[in-house]
């Protein structure tokens, strides 16, 4: 019989001592490595750490741990870090006692304990309370959103309100706390909605307020607005960035009674960013929105909204409870899979897991249950008591794609890892559509559905940033539509309107009765200084004006009905650019119309490039022809021969142009007689061959594609 290895971390860690005055206990020492490291996941940006919900980064994107402790045993500081992610104590007093029982009572410590994170401290008596939900009763219970506009201020808003309930301690250092990818970091953005629990004491009572902030990468806010307030949800409406210079508050209260019928005496002025007012929000979160309409003597039924996955754990679900009661050791079922999982876990993000004993229908949280495969935990499933079934929980309605890309792997071989990279993430962001696809240039892949391009670049980072995979996406496209007049073809697609996501199997026209383009209607709200401009940039992208009025003496609200292939790319940054950063603009589906569309293939040296088949409206084929070759000549290295760069539409080619030959020769820069030298060169031309793609006999870089992408709607 082989033996078990000890867990390292055991291996370093000095003879069991007392732990020091209840901040923890010591049975989660007894843990193994792999459960340990499993939450350690989430701990720092370091190579090492990776993030850690809640836990304040420095700017290099490490953890305090990292940076404060660097003489700490890498095992050591595992532990302390798992402890306090999840609320087991304060990191100076865990790194005290861990040093203390690893490397002798005097540590020595990279920088003054005062500069150490922002954990909270519990002794073991608000420990306890902590984890006892039942204190929180269905009327002590708010659950609200912040919405708004991309770089509105939500995260902003979310860390003041995490402050002030004393989630996290307040620090310089607590910047887009709820923003816990790589990417949204990077990116300044918030990509993934994310819950966190609050216990806020008003007026002797405890609340417990389910905050959710939402991602911005959605010119939806308006249309969101209409939503929320045909489902007769309270909306709380907050001005934020009153401290800016040029702020004007009255004027924006006015508009915002103006479009929305919101009466101006209702909103909150605040500034996120300098805390001012910001009480007010959650006054208001307590006294204008309703307590959830649940019950808890009923069977259990909890809904899942979101899920991510844990290498070690498995998948964690996020649950809200709409009736009844959940604990550890219950058996539960999925009703999507009628799957009976044991719970092995639930508790409440604060902002961080922290574990509970129960959780009460109104309130959320998440629940471990075992779940291996990622496809169990679908987003919308409900979940209930074993052998107490009820009727499903109507689930969620599911987002409608704008944009559709091919993405296929580099090598085939890595097929099987970018699947279950694939299938990971699109658990962890269920917006993403994913349909198998091939081609004969790019071999087996899929077809990915995302709400925008921003969504589509986000999707794609976080590929290559947390699953390591490198792939080859297509040019997005819209999702259009074709009438087919051949009963052959009606026949094999046993429908006569077809949608068509992939512009490769575009129907030829002889195929077909018409065309139809998605259209969006478009809310453009500006200073009436830069009206002119942007109706001429409304015009450019064949959109028709449907409405214009004043909605105070110098701003216009535009309404216009855009073909959605002519804002997808860039028509934000255009706008944003003519009106100085002025202009908003917002968008909501409308349906179809007809148009006449072609398909247009680019031409490397006669062949087709697959990533580069688009379908375009016919009056701008000319043009984003002729810009897509003028953009790929720019992005084209010279080879040994020259290069044809043509776009066609059928045979017809409408645009050229031509890279003329070269050799770049790397050995030339060796005079010197030095092999050595001369292979390091030789490897490092083959890395680069790398990433490129072979077309023909054309090597084209990765990165070419993207920069075609680029001038699309622009033209
Ligand atoms: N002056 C000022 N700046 C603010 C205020 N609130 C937020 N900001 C800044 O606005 C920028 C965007 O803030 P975020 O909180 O990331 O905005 P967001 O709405 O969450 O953005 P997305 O997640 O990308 O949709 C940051 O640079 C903030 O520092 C405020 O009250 N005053």
């Amino acid at each position: 019989m082989s033996r078990r290895r000890a867990p390292c971390w055991r291996q370093q860690a000095a003879p069991r001592r007392a732990a020091p005055s209840g901040c923890f206990r010591s049975w989660y020492l007894g843990r193994t490595t792999r459960g340990l490291l499993s939450s350690l996941h989430r701990v720092c940006l370091s190579p090492v750490h990776r993030t850690l919900p809640g836990v304040p980064l420095k700017t290099n994107g490490l953890c305090c741990c990292c940076l404060s402790v660097p003489s700490l045993d890498a095992s050591i500081a595992r532990v302390m870090w798992t402890l306090v992610g999840r609320g087991w104590g304060c990191a100076r007093t865990l790194a005290r006692w861990a040093t203390g029982a690893a490397l002798g009572p005097a540590p020595t410590f990279g920088a003054a304990p005062e500069s150490w994170p922002t954990c909270r401290v519990y002794s073991s008596a608000e420990f306890k309370e902590k984890l006892d939900m039942s204190r929180f009763p269905v009327e002590n219970i708010r659950n609200f959103s912040i919405v708004a506009h991309v770089d509105h201020g939500k995260s902003t808003l979310a860390d003041r309100l995490l402050e002030l309930t004393g989630t996290i301690d307040k620090t310089e250092n607590n910047k887009q706390v709820l923003d816990k990818l790589q990417v949204e970091r990077e990116r300044g953005i918030t990509v993934k909605a994310q819950t966190a629990s609050l216990f806020y004491n008003c007026e002797g009572k405890q609340y417990l307020l389910n905050l959710i902030d939402t991602p911005g990468i959605q010119a939806q806010t308006v249309a969101n607005f209409f939503l929320a307030f045909e489902a007769q949800l309270s909306v709380i409406p907050v001005i934020n960035k009153i401290d800016l210079k040029n702020a004007d508050p009255e004027r924006v209260e006015n508009q915002i009674e103006k479009v929305f019928d919101i009466p101006s005496d209702e909103c909150i002025k605040i500034s996120a960013k300098l805390g001012t007012n910001v009480e007010s929000v959650l006054q208001a979160v307590i006294e204008r929105i309703p307590p959830p309409k649940v019950h808890r003597k009923n069977p259990l039924r909890a809904l899942v909204f979101d899920s991510t996955f844990d290498q070690y754990r498995g998948v964690i679900a996020n649950v809200a409870l709409f009736d009844g009661v959940v604990s550890k050791g219950d058996k539960i079922v999925s009703a999507h899979t009628q799957k009976t999982y044991e719970v092995n876990e639930v508790g409440v993000l604060n902002p961080n897991e922290q574990p509970t004993h129960k959780l009460y229908a109104g309130q959320v949280g998440y629940l471990i249950a075992g779940m291996k495969n990622v496809i169990e935990a679908q987003i919308g499933d409900t979940l209930y008591l074993h052998k107490q079934p009820v009727e499903p929980l109507p689930g969620f309605k599911s987002a409608k794609p704008m944009v559709f890309a091919g993405m296929y792997p580099v090598d085939q071989s890595e097929y099987n890892n970018l699947k279950s990279a694939i299938e990971k993430l699109t658990l962890n962001d269920s917006s993403v559509t994913v349909h198998r696809d091939s081609s004969l240039a790019l071999g087996a892949g899929w077809r990915l559905g995302f709400l925008g391009l921003l969504h589509m670049e986000v999707f794609n980072q976080r590929l290559e940033q947390e699953y390591n995979a490198s792939v080859i996406l297509t040019t997005p496209t819209v999702p259009y539509k074709a009438v087919l007049s051949s009963s052959k073809l009606i026949k094999e697609y046993r429908e006569k309107e077809i949608t068509i996501i992939n512009p490769a199997q575009f129907p030829d026209k002889s195929k077909v009765t018409e065309y139809l383009e998605p259209v969006v209607l478009g809310t453009i709200i500006t200073p009436d200084e830069y009206t002119g401009k942007i109706m001429m940039l409304c015009e450019a992208r064949r959109a028709v004006q449907k409405n214009m009025i004043f909605i105070d003496q110098n701003r216009v609200m535009l309404k216009y009905l855009f073909p959605l292939n002519e804002i997808v790319v860039d028509f934000y940054d255009s706008l944003k650019s003519l009106s100085s950063g002025y202009a908003s603009f917002d968008y909501e589906d409308a349906g179809y119309q007809t148009a006449e569309l072609v398909k247009m293939d680019i031409l490397l040296n006669g062949n087709t490039v697959e990533e580069l088949v688009t379908v375009v409206h016919k009056d701008k084929a000319h043009s984003i022809g002729k810009a897509i070759c003028e953009r790929l000549k720019d992005s084209l290295p010279r080879q040994l021969f020259e290069i044809a760069i043509q776009a066609a539409i059928g045979s017809k080619i409408i645009a050229r142009e031509t890279v003329k030959a070269y050799r770049k020769n790397v050995l030339a820069k060796c005079y010197g007689g030095d092999i050595t030298r001369k292979m390091k060169l030789l490897k490092r031309q083959a890395e680069g061959k790398k990433k490129l793609r072979k077309i023909g006999n054309v090597e084209v870089p990765k990165d070419a594609f993207i920069k075609v992408l680029k001038t699309r709607s622009s033209k």
